[in-house]
């Protein structure tokens, strides 16, 4: 006799059951491995990027399916999340408010059993996590469209946070309503910087509905909560927070559109094999002066990956270059070339070394 629907339902809790009975195993070496961890340097990050990405790698390789490999990382994300929460508490302050990219971007890197902190500045971020208030900081540097974060490469020059991780978040806009029916919709809200990035979707598809801006794409999902006939532009996961239906997903002109974003932290986190070092430097003002500090990367054999420059608000004509190059700081290449650099520069300071987003 063939299976009915209720076989394979009890086939399926019995397998959950098992799946159930290996977390809470599994959970249990995570906590030793906490207690480990603390006992090395009570004040270290219990957060390990490099091991994480080693885990999802390696499973990621080995899945034969029917289970969706994709599927693998989000589901390992949230296991790892809620592991490390019981190591202990990791608080993540961020560019609030909660539901914009920067929160997607947290949750991308954390997951969602970390402790969230919006605060109102790139200024108010650096300074949580300087004082101790949060374990890591999570703010936007560049941007595909828009450029770089200036607010962001200035905060450098005072701080003495490091680099920790980056992540790349796609930056993709829905419609979103209580209804989840274009029909209904009779007016818009959202973030003037969203809107722009809509027009043309807005003109050929809602010409005639009236849009309003308002503070943030947040605060556009939270007023459509209670207006039926009102839809906001913004994320998906303002769409999951304020319990908003899509009416149209991705209606952002530009389907390509990234922010990158750093993780700051008070101590860096352990070499991976695949990492990224960011420095900051100053050149004295003379003929050939960069041209002299990028040789020695270029002899070394590293990839710059990203050269940025800032007026360094010390004296007129004087340069800040944010320089990104592949490797760590503890390779003997990378080593050599800053060694190389260092007496080029008016000043030099490393940002940290990272794992490279992949
Ligand atoms: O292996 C570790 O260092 C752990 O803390 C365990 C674990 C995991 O769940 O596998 C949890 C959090 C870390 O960020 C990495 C991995």
């Amino acid at each position: 006799m063939s299976k009915d629907l209720s076989d394979y339902r009890k086939e399926i809790d019995r397998i959950d059951d098992e799946i159930l009975r290996l977390l809470n195993e599994r959970s249990k070496s995570v906590i030793e491995i906490g207690k480990l961890k603390k006992e090395r340097d009570a004040g270290a990050n219990l957060h390990t990027p490099g091991r994480e990405a080693a885990i999802i790698e390696r499973l990621t390789k080995q899945n034969t399916g029917p289970f969706p490999t994709d599927a693998i990382q989000s589901v390992y994300r949230e296991i790892m999340s809620a592991s490390l929460s019981l190591e202990g508490p990791q608080k993540v302050a961020y560019l609030g408010p909660r539901a914009t990219f920067t929160h997607m971007a947290c949750m991308q890197k954390f997951g969602s059993s970390a402790q969230y902190v919006p605060v109102h500045s790139i200024k108010d971020v650096f300074s949580e996590v300087e004082r101790g208030r949060a374990n890591f900081g999570v703010v936007p540097i560049e941007n595909t469209t828009e450029g770089v974060v200036n607010h962001t490469l200035d905060m450098f020059i005072d701080s003495n946070l490091l680099i920790y991780g980056e992540v790349l978040q796609e930056v993709s806009h829905h419609l979103l309503s209580t209804s989840g029916l274009l029909d209904d919709v009779k007016k818009i809200y959202s973030h003037p910087h969203a809107i722009a990035q809509c027009r043309n979707w807005l003109e050929t598809n809602l010409p005639h509905v009236p849009v309003s801006e308002v503070a943030s794409t947040a605060r556009a999902a939270e007023l459509c909560m209670d207006e039926p006939s009102s839809a906001a532009i913004a994320s998906e996961l303002a769409g999951q927070l304020y319990g908003l239906k899509v009416v149209k997903a991705r209606i952002e002109d530009n389907l390509n559109n990234f922010t990158r974003f750093l993780v700051l932290s008070q101590k860096p986190p352990e070499r991976t094999g695949k990492d990224k070092t960011s420095l900051m430097l100053s050149v004295k003002d003379k003929v050939g002066a960069l041209y002299d500090l990028l040789r020695p990367f270029a002899s070394h054999g590293l990839n710059m990956t990203k050269i940025e420059s800032r007026p360094s608000r010390r004296k007129a004509w004087e340069y800040i270059f944010f320089v990104d190059v592949e490797g760590h700081i503890e390779e003997e290449r990378v080593k050599k070339a800053v060694e190389e650099v260092t007496p080029r520069c008016l000043f030099l300071k490393i940002l940290g070394s990272y794992p490279a987003h992949s």
